[in-house]
């Protein structure tokens, strides 16, 4: 399958979004037809260390078990460790051009937020993008102003043959709106992870 599918329903989460067991989150969420997730163990109340491995390990097993995408948020460090398939950065973490030199053969997405970090950024050495926060979020305390689908929809004019997702607010409700603007995903963590049926979320999204 190509990234453009493998990214069509993409769970991002850790610990600290979970109102209960992550390993059972992630099961129903793939049970739903998740086709990607991101490892983002991070902020307020998130394990460290031996535990973050730990967990990431036991959600890394799963994702193999299940041919689902396994990604690592920001940690290049547990890249190899967990056999992830890829990293995602943001502007303020390693550089993309450094990452591409260590990982020549992983997936790096790399976020971008608006027009000044475009101009910054090398699209030409990642894999896809990671675009938002589309809709207002409350889950990432230092998000940028919210760009709309509008943003999507520029993103996908300049660059028509690159992966992009959304991500940022996203809901069952408003997903179709992100994909109609050009995404090729949605990324999600609060609709799903605490959803009272998060299966359900996964199947309708
Ligand atoms: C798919 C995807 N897109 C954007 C982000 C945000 O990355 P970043 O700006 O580095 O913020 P943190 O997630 O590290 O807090 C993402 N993680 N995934
Ligand atoms: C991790 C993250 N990155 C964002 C960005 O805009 O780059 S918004 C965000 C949080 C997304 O959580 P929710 O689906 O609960 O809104
Ligand atoms: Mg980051």
């Amino acid at each position: 399958m190509n990234l453009r599918k493998r990214l069509r329903k993409y769970l991002i989460m850790g610990s600290q979004n979970c109102p209960r067991d992550p390993v059972k989150i992630l099961e129903e969420a793939i049970a739903g037809g998740i086709t990607a997730f991101q490892f983002r163990e991070k902020g307020l109340g998130s394990l460290k260390g031996e535990d973050k491995l730990s967990l990431g390990q036991k959600l890394r097993k799963l994702c193999r078990q299940h041919d689902v995408l396994f990604i690592v948020n920001d940690d290049s460090v547990l890249v190899d460790p967990l056999e992830a398939d890829g990293i995602h950065v943001g502007q303020e973490d390693m550089s993309v051009k450094q990452l591409r030199s260590t990982f020549p053969n992983k997936i790096i997405g790399l976020s971008v937020s608006n027009e000044a970090e475009l101009k910054e950024s090398s699209v030409d050495v990642v894999d896809y993008l990671g675009a938002g926060p589309v809709f207002g979020t409350s889950t990432k305390l230092d998000a940028k102003v919210a760009v709309g689908v509008e943003w999507i929809e520029k993103l996908r004019g300049m660059y028509p043959d690159v992966p992009l997702v959304g991500i940022g607010g996203v809901t069952v409700r408003n997903s179709g709106l992100v994909l109609e603007a050009g995404a090729d995903g949605v990324c999600v963590i609060s609709a799903m992870t605490y959803a009272d049926d998060v299966r359900d979320v996964a199947s309708r999204l």
